[in-house]
């Protein structure tokens, strides 16, 4: 099912107006750099991706290009002034909500980027039966009353949870509980604030990659600057079959037989490219039981493979192909395949190589029964 569809409309905001002081990255860690794109740029993303509309992003008043400039142009994106707490920033975001017919909000810190769909969908059906909901996990470790730097006693942490964001509200509640706490101590969170004011909050299954970037370190686990992946795939020749090899048509007495257009030479990209980010194998994504994937042109498991590479933060570096054949010769249409494949993977053709070689007639290649294609792909950090 696809998520955003079966969702209801609902706002977000996200407060990225902080300092950033404890992460250390030399400007207010929301804009620093991670796996790829500004931290900010992770959770905005995601959000518009999870059908959030608009998104109010509250960002240091005199620092508002520099959102800007991390979130990229999108109609659905504002960038608004945040306050000199997080709480101040949230309720300014709130008002500039107001007057928009919303009725439901998620509010998530920016310092969070991996933000994941099944998450925000949990939250939202949750608003369903209560005024708000928040991601928690439970406690792991045991937890100690700390006094004087020793153990002054046990805690209980079968009653705590560890919270997280987004939290996802009905507007009107929450907008009307920041109002009313205004000028009170500051909140730790929103939750907090429609507590405050009577509201019901709902607990709901958190995720650890729901983490929060807060220290120095927690930038430090980011992804490395280059990944290889490797992919090696077989399909038997048969008449009455076409000839897929690398995205091009070719003319030949025999085919290749397959659930899709068993184009060996892209299932063998797919798979190194796949392996690249560890996300399966073809088969994961495509399962050949699948009814939908009958005959379908292989084109679009490529397609798929780079949006998976894409969205764990990396970009194709280069792809090497060698396509294992008695018959037909490969150099004939090797440019012509270099070229759709670079048109596919969005690379210049010089970053695709297609080679071929047979097997001197030994084995299953060599009396023309099957084409076997292996690939080697780079990826890098975006
Ligand atoms: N006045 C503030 C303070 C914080 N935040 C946001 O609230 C989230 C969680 O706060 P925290 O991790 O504490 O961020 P900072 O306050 O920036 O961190 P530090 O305390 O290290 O300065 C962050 O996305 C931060 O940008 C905000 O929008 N406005
Ligand atoms: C809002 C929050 O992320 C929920 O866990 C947390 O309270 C933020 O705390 P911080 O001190 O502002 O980082």
């Amino acid at each position: 099912m696809d998520e955003a569809a079966a969702l209801p409309p609902f706002a977000a905001i996200v407060v990225a107006a902080g300092k950033g002081e404890r992460a250390r990255q030399g400007v207010p860690k929301q804009f620093a750099f991670w796996r790829g794109k500004p931290v900010l740029r992770h959770s905005v993303d995601a959000l518009v991706e999870s059908g959030a509309n608009p998104v109010i992003v509250a960002a240091p008043s005199d620092m508002q290009g520099e959102a800007h400039a991390a979130v990229g142009d999108n109609p659905r994106v504002e960038v608004v002034a945040g306050g000199a707490t997080r709480q101040a920033s949230v309720r300014h975001s709130l008002d500039v909500l107001a007057g928009r017919g919303c009725e439901r909000v998620l509010i998530h810190d920016a310092a969070r980027p991996e933000l994941m769909r099944d998450v925000v969908a949990r939250l939202i059906k949750a608003l369903e039966t209560t005024a708000g909901a928040i991601p928690v996990l439970p406690v792991v470790d045991s937890l100690v009353i700390a006094s004087s730097g020793a153990m002054d006693g046990k805690a209980e942490r079968e009653a705590i949870r560890r919270v997280q964001t987004p939290q996802a509200f009905r507007f009107s509640a929450i907008h009307a509980a920041h109002h009313a706490w205004e000028g009170a101590a500051n909140a730790g969170d929103d939750a907090q604030v429609l507590h405050a004011a009577g509201g019901s909050v709902a607990l709901v299954d958190g995720d650890e990659r729901l983490r929060k970037l807060t220290f120095a370190e927690d930038f430090m686990d980011d992804l490395p600057p280059m990944r290889i992946g490797s992919g090696y795939d077989v399909h038997c020749l048969a008449e009455g079959e076409e000839l897929w090899l690398g995205g091009v048509r070719i003319e030949h007495s025999h085919g290749l037989s397959g659930h899709s257009d068993a184009d060996v030479a892209l299932h063998a990209i797919v798979d190194a490219l796949l392996g690249s980010v560890g996300a399966g194998d073809i088969g994961t994504h495509f399962p050949p039981s699948d009814p939908q994937w009958k005959g379908a042109a292989s084109d679009r498991f490529l397609t798929h493979a780079v949006g998976l590479v894409t969205a764990a933060g990396y970009s194709v570096g280069n792809v090497d192909l060698t396509i294992v054949c008695e018959a037909p010769k490969i150099g004939p249409h090797r440019d012509a395949m270099r070229e759709r494949i670079a048109q596919l993977l969005g690379v210049d053709i010089g970053a695709v190589s297609v080679k071929a070689t047979t097997t001197e007639r030994l084995g299953f290649t060599g009396r023309q029964e099957g084409i076997a294609a292996q690939a080697v792909a780079l990826v890098i950090r975006r």
